[in-house]
């Protein structure tokens, strides 16, 4: 892949209406929803990025036709449960966790054989937590020391488990209810801590009979899905970026709009008000059955908090983000309960603290968090490792670096984020590629 670095200069205050591109987690599971459903699923707000697009071409290769009337639009031609095709390539999930591990699980149940792969990043993830639990289903999956590539092998009966996972992870949970589609009696899942429910409430939206409530859900293989049109609302994770943004670039005023608020997503919300951020929600709304509403962010001084354990699963995902935060905050931050952030497109500790230090700012790496004395942020050299969230979050720190910050290995931005150069910078950051 061409490498591609940038630099951010101070820059804002932030202004004016931010509309960012549509939620991941959702757009994967339409796809695959809609791919095995009875029927033609219309998907509206579907996030063109590069992991949301390599769960496509992997249905495609299965023998599902899309059709692209627009930009974030797809037609999906669904085949029903037992008509996905083998293919004999390998399937490329890319940088994409989500989407391997819920295709594991999708593809444990089917007569063929499949391969999944990724790249150098997504080749170095755990993945026993999925394929254990999915043997245990009769499941019969070959891993490569634990890492992908993943050798699936087809014809397998499997059968209805109860699984209670070791840690709180929507994809884990995800892959063992697809897996259960096809298996004989029921498939329950036990979270340790409630994690997004986007799988279950769209199975439900798709006609699937299934019971759940935070932290379980349970359902019984042999059903149908019958296609549904699928409204994506506009990923929190990415809106993100732009909250923590105008929390501390002074003077700066925005509105997020029509952001997906699922209640497992918004947990870096409930942080930042800790942290005495000025954020009111507007225009509550339900899309597509879940809630959505716009983000109005003011800029207010931020002070260092012990971070509640019971709000990590709830802003995984938004972590970078808040190590940023953190680094700007009148005092200090503690961060615990996070050991997940090491298992992420990079080890997202490592990778903040590597960073924030060489911007001056002083963070003791914890094995599950960090403690970050805030303080002034300096200029300096950052390697994102590839990973998208990382090189975003350093975008923003550059908003109030005291000299330029270089952020090495942008382009998997693209992976979640399409458009974020251009964004950000019409909403007031001096963001170039160097
Ligand atoms: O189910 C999903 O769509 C996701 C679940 C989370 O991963 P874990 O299940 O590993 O926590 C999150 O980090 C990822 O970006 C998307
Ligand atoms: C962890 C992430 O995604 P995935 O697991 O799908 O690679 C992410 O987007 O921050």
């Amino acid at each position: 892949m061409r490498r591609v670095d940038w630099t951010s200069r101070a820059g804002g205050p932030l202004r004016g209406g931010i509309v960012v591109p549509g939620d991941k987690s959702v757009s994967h599971r339409a796809l695959m929803f809609g791919a095995i459903a009875e029927g033609v699923t219309h998907i509206r707000g579907f996030l063109e990025g590069e992991d949301t697009r390599a769960t496509a071409a992997i249905l495609g290769q299965l023998g599902v036709r899309f059709e692209t009337p627009s930009a974030g639009e797809r037609v999906v031609h669904g085949v029903g449960l037992h008509g996905l095709r083998g293919s004999v390539e390998v399937l490329d999930c890319g940088n994409a966790g989500t989407g391997m591990r819920l295709l594991a699980g999708l593809l444990a149940g089917q007569a063929f054989d499949s391969t999944l792969v990724g790249d150098e990043s997504l080749s170095r993830r755990p993945m026993r937590r999925v394929t254990d639990p999915l043997a245990s289903m009769g499941a019969s999956i070959d891993t490569t020391d634990g890492k992908p590539p993943l050798r699936i092998h087809g014809g397998a009966a499997l059968h209805g488990v109860t699984y209670h996972p070791p840690v709180a992870s929507a994809q884990i949970k995800s892959a063992l209810l697809l897996a259960g589609l096809y298996a004989e009696g029921f498939t329950e899942v036990v979270e340790p801590h409630p994690t997004r429910d986007y799988t279950e409430s769209m199975l439900k939206a798709f006609g699937w009979p299934i019971d759940y409530s935070p932290g379980r859900a349970r359902l019984e293989g042999g059903h149908v899905l019958r296609a549904v049109d699928v409204d994506v609302p506009a990923d929190f994770s990415s809106a993100a970026f732009f909250v923590v943004a105008a929390c501390i670039v002074p003077g700066s005023d925005v509105r997020l709009k029509a952001v997906g608020l699922n209640p497992r997503r918004t947990g870096l919300l409930a942080a930042l008000r800790l942290m005495g951020a000025d954020i009111v929600v507007e225009n509550e709304r339900r899309s597509g059955g879940e809630p959505i509403g716009d983000l109005v962010v003011r800029y207010a001084p931020l002070h260092g908090v012990e971070l509640p354990l019971e709000v990590v699963p709830d802003m995984i995902d938004e972590f970078p983000a808040l190590f940023v935060a953190a680094a700007v905050a009148d005092g200090t931050t503690t961060i615990r309960g996070a050991a997940e952030l090491r298992v992420k497109e990079s080890d997202r500790i490592a990778s903040m603290a590597s960073g924030l230090k060489a911007c001056g700012v002083s963070i003791e790496e914890l094995p599950d968090g960090a403690i970050i004395r805030g303080g002034p942020i300096g200029g300096g050299h950052i390697d994102s490792h590839g990973d998208h969230r990382i090189a975003m979050s350093f975008a923003i720190a550059g908003l109030v670096a005291s000299a330029p910050i270089a952020i090495g290995d942008c382009a998997n931005v693209a992976t979640s984020f399409p458009g974020f150069m251009e964004l950000a910078n019409g909403a007031g950051f001096h963001l170039v590629q160097a």
